[in-house]
Order: C-alpha cells, then sequence, then structure tokens
C-alpha cells in the first residue's frame, strides 16, 4: 500500500505526445497538441466525505490519514511526480459537430501502477479551471458529485464496465450555478471525485486531430492506444481489428445497460470511452416504470435522443464518428465501413442473449424473439416497474394460477390499476411465458439462478440519491451509507428496505426524476 502523496507517478500519455506545457489556464483552442499541462486551483478546505476502501485495496492505495494525502484529493496538493494536464477532444453533442471540448473540469494528476501491474490514471472532475472550461468555472457541486461518485460504483457491482470513483471529498467552497447549469439560480457547495480508470480517452479524443487534419497526432494516438490498451492487435490490419473490438466492446455495454435498465443521458461522441466503459455520470437514470422513450435529461426533452430505448442506435451512429475519425489512416473506407455494419446484428444477439438470462431461458431460439418483445411490450403498455417485475417473475409459481392470482402476483410493480384488457395482456403473456420455461432442459432452479444474477433487485434510483444528497446538504449521511453499502451488493435480498417503486410524490419533483445536462 502506498500513499497517495508519496508515490511515484508514471505520466506515460504525457512523455508520448507533445502538449502545452505553459501552464496558462486561459481558454483557447490549442492545435497540435493532445493535453495543456494544468495545475489544479486550491480549494478552501477539502474534506473526505467518502472513500471507496475495496478500490483502493486493489489499487494498493492508503486511506487518507494526513493532510497532505486529502489535499491530493482535494487538488490542493501535486505530488512532486506528477504531472498534471486537461486532455484536449472534440465531439459530436446531440448530433452536431462542437468542435474542440476538452477536460472543462477534469484534471488528470498521473498514473498509478498497482501491485498487480496494471496502470489507473487518477483525475479529479471539478478541480477548477483548466484551458478548456470555456465560459464555465470547472467546478462541480456536491449534487452531482454524490451522483458521480455512487452511481460509477454502483455499475461497477452491477457488472457493467465503468469508470470507478475513489474518493468523494467536500471542497468547503460555494459554486454559483446558474440557468445555464440546472435553472435553479445559486450558490451550492462544492466537491470533487477522484475518478480512476485504464484511460479516459474518447472517441472525441480521436476526433479532435482528425478534424484539424493533424495526421501524424492521430495515428500516433491511435497507435499509441492499440499498444497500450489492445496489445494483442499487431500487424497489417490492427487498426480494423482494433475498430471491430471497440465496435464490440460498445455494443456490449449497450446491452449491460439495458439489461439494467440504464439510461445514460447524454451519450455525446466525448461521452464514449474508448474501452468500452461507461463514462461522464451526468443527467442519469434508471429506469422506474419501463418506457423505451424515458430521457432522464431536460436538456434532451425535445428529440428525446438518447432516451433508452434509442441507446443501441445511438452508439451506433456514434461509432460512425470514430469511423469517420480514424478513416484517413487507411487505404480506403471498405472494410471499415463493413466492420460498422456488423454492428446491428451483433447487437441484436447479444441483446436477445441477456434477454434470454433476464427470462431464464436455457437457450435463446429465434422464435423466442417474439416472447421477449411481447415481455417489452407489456412492461410499457402496463407502465410496470422494470426491476421489480423481473423480481417477481424469478418468484412466478410453477402453476400459474387464474388471472387474478397473475395479476397479484405482479402488484408490486404496478404503477396503476390494469384495466381488463391489460389483466388479460399479463395472463396470456406470463401463461405462454411458464409453457416457454417448461421447455427449458435444465432443471427450474438452474433457470432462476440465472435470473438472480442478470436481473438486479437494488438500484440506485433518482430519488433516493435525491434523497441521500439533502441530507448530506444537511450535514447528515445515514441514507449516503446505506446507499453505499446496497450498492456493492445489488444481486442480494440484504437490502430490501429498498426493494419497492419510486413513491408517487418523486415522479414529478425536479431531481427526482429529470435532470439537467450537466452541474
Ligand atoms: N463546470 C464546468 N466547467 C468547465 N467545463 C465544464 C463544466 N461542466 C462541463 N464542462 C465541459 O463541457 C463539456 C461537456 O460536458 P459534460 O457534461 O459532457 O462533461 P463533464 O460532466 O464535465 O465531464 P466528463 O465527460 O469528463 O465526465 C466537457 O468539455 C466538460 O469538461
Amino acid at each position: 500500500m502506498q500513499s497517495l502523496s508519496q508515490k511515484e507517478y508514471k505520466n506515460e500519455f504525457v512523455s508520448a505526445f507533445d502538449g502545452d506545457d505553459s501552464g496558462d489556464l486561459k481558454p483557447r483552442q490549442t492545435p497540435g497538441v493532445l493535453y495543456s499541462k494544468t495545475v489544479p486551483t486550491p480549494v478552501k478546505k477539502p474534506e473526505v466525505l467518502a472513500w471507496s476502501e475495496e478500490l483502493a485495496q486493489e489499487l494498493g492505495i492508503e486511506k487518507p490519514t494526513d493532510q497532505k494525502d486529502v489535499d491530493v484529493l482535494g487538488g490542493n496538493h501535486v505530488a512532486p511526480s506528477m504531472y498534471p494536464y486537461a486532455a484536449c477532444y472534440a465531439g459530436h453533442q446531440f448530433g452536431n459537430w462542437a468542435g474542440q471540448l476538452g477536460d472543462g473540469r477534469a484534471i488528470t494528476l498521473g498514473e498509478w501502477e498497482a501491485p498487480d501491474g496494471k496502470s489507473w490514471e487518477l483525475q479529479l472532475k471539478g478541480a477548477g479551471m483548466t484551458p478548456y472550461s470555456r465560459r464555465a468555472d470547472g467546478r462541480a457541486v456536491l449534487r452531482s458529485s454524490v451522483r458521480e461518485y455512487l452511481m460509477s460504483e454502483a455499475m461497477h457491482y452491477l457488472g457493467v464496465p465503468t469508470t470507478r470513483a475513489l474518493s468523494l471529498v467536500s471542497t468547503g467552497d460555494q459554486v454559483l450555478r446558474d440557468m445555464f447549469y440546472n435553472g435553479n439560480p445559486g450558490y451550492e457547495p462544492g466537491a470533487i471525485v477522484m475518478r480512476v480508470a485504464p484511460s479516459f480517452l474518447r472517441f472525441g479524443s480521436f476526433e479532435m486531430p482528425a478534424a484539424r487534419r493533424e495526421n501524424e497526432n492521430l495515428r500516433k494516438l491511435v497507435d499509441w492506444t492499440i499498444d497500450r490498451y489492445y496489445p494483442h492487435l499487431q500487424g497489417e490490419g490492427r487498426i480494423l481489428a482494433w475498430f471491430k473490438e471497440i465496435m464490440e466492446k460498445t455494443a456490449l455495454l449497450m446491452v449491460d445497460w439495458m439489461r439494467v435498465g440504464f439510461v445514460h443521458g447524454v451519450m455525446n461522441t466525448d461521452n464514449m470511452s474508448i474501452l468500452g466503459l461507461t463514462i461522464d455520470y451526468g443527467p442519469y437514470s434508471f429506469l422506474d416504470d419501463y418506457d423505451p422513450d424515458f430521457t432522464p435529461n431536460t436538456t434532451d426533452l425535445p428529440g428525446r435522443r438518447y432516451a433508452f430505448g434509442k441507446q443501441a442506435n445511438i452508439a451506433y451512429w456514434n461509432l460512425g464518428c470514430l469511423a469517420s475519425a480514424i478513416a484517413p489512416l487507411l487505404e480506403g473506407t471498405e472494410e471499415l465501413v463493413a466492420i460498422l455494419e456488423t454492428y446491428p446484428d451483433f447487437f441484436h444477439g447479444k441483446y436477445y442473449a441477456m434477454m434470454g438470462d433476464k427470462l431464464g431461458l436455457d437457450q435463446v431460439q429465434a422464435t423466442d424473439q417474439e416472447l421477449i418483445t411481447r415481455f417489452t411490450q407489456t412492461l410499457y403498455t402496463l407502465n410496470l416497474d422494470m426491476t421489480i417485475f423481473f423480481q417477481l417473475l424469478i418468484d412466478l409459481p410453477q402453476e400459474v394460477g387464474t388471472e387474478e392470482d397473475v395479476v397479484a402476483h405482479f402488484q408490486p410493480s404496478f404503477y396503476r390499476d390494469l384495466e381488463k384488457g391489460e389483466r388479460a395482456m399479463l395472463l396470456s403473456l406470463i401463461t405462454d411465458y411458464a409453457a416457454r420455461l417448461s421447455a427449458n432442459t435444465g432443471p427450474r432452479e438452474a433457470a432462476a439462478q440465472k435470473m438472480r444474477k442478470a436481473n438486479p433487485r437494488f438500484i440506485l434510483r433518482n430519488y433516493l440519491l435525491h434523497q441521500a444528497i439533502e441530507e448530506l446538504e444537511k450535514g447528515e449521511n445515514q441514507l449516503f451509507l446505506k446507499l453505499q453499502a446496497a450498492l456493492k451488493d445489488p444481486y442480494s435480498r440484504n437490502h430490501d428496505e429498498f426493494f419497492a417503486k419510486r413513491p408517487d410524490w418523486a415522479s414529478q419533483k425536479a431531481g427526482c426524476s429529470m435532470l439537467s445536462c450537466s452541474s
């Protein structure tokens, strides 16, 4: 175990590429470089609010005991071997080219080598202005930091690839948020999350040199990324093979999001990880009642571009942007396009297999696709709570029983009373499902086990987060600690005090269902 302030950090990204070393924080365009040196701006009084001990153990990081370590987490101390920088990237936002974006409030401090030899980027989010802050302040508020801290850890324990969060620190400073951010002008407590990932490179990291026609930088970045993160890909054709892997990782990520009912909310290309991780926890949400059109992002309401049911298609669109960015490195684009076009089939194959697991089918047949579609249609038409419904499905008795029995069984997942036709729809689905389940070759218990692994019982619902944040703002952390414990064990029945639908009051309350883009 080593302390944050005494570690010998590596800075391999910085060593590999030209950067702007001036340390100037003035917002600007930085053509020709992939990052700019950025020292965090100190805060008034950093205090650790939360610490991810299991992650720290894995990485070999000592829990902060002295002020110097806490100061690293708050951006008040930069260890001598660190080279802090903000990365320069671009992106397509809401379908439009946005040009240079970059880390406007994220600063990578250095690369931490864990005892197993793996390397992790340590990054502070909310540590002050960078050359990419544009018109904003480089800060994050407690509200959004708690959301990122808890949810990235929750996703990890759900088995969904994600960036991780090591610490949550309050800064002692107040941060002004105006209409641009949350429609609610005023001061809020500031906070900083230290997040970690093998790499924070995004699709937009490649779009930037491509848009600037900096082919040398682009080639170097692609080669470096493959060598470091995809070292098994060597020789001729490796760029195509790399793209295929990114495509598959991205499709699998979408399947995982659909499995647990996660809506990211801002799937811009600057929020798409080159490693297929969930990155940037902004206005995300889990689905309560199943609705493919649901977007938690108030900024996205008119087009619902990033709604739950559109995520797989948007990922495809974003992969198209990445393909365009790397195309100049290839002789022609035919093979690249051919790989891209395999996305829909690859995704659908994995999607149906995942739904088969959720339903406990031992081998998904082509004929099961219709049953799976009937499930999603029924969930949607009847406004059923996704998480609770699948849990109840695991406990379905062998004998389905009457319409009344079925309705009573699934009652805890209802947000409203069902009409006559809807009750019949549910009965017919469940009857056909039970018949299909009995056609499994394995025993019923094997199906139930598969379902318990595929269907989370605890999800971090937005209203729970909202309540925990309200408490923290008052200096209480009881709910926060309970959620932190529950999220580590989401497939068990150990935290059933949270096994309940979203309460009525939360459906319209700001922050409990809908959120704005950034804060
Ligand atoms: N308060 C802020 N100060 C400076 N830049 C910001 C701020 N909020 C967002 N940005 C920048 O706006 C762009 C898009 O914002 P987005 O909400 O996707 O990112 P984010 O939540 O800040 O960061 P990340 O994607 O690194 O998790 C990024 O370039 C981001 O750095």
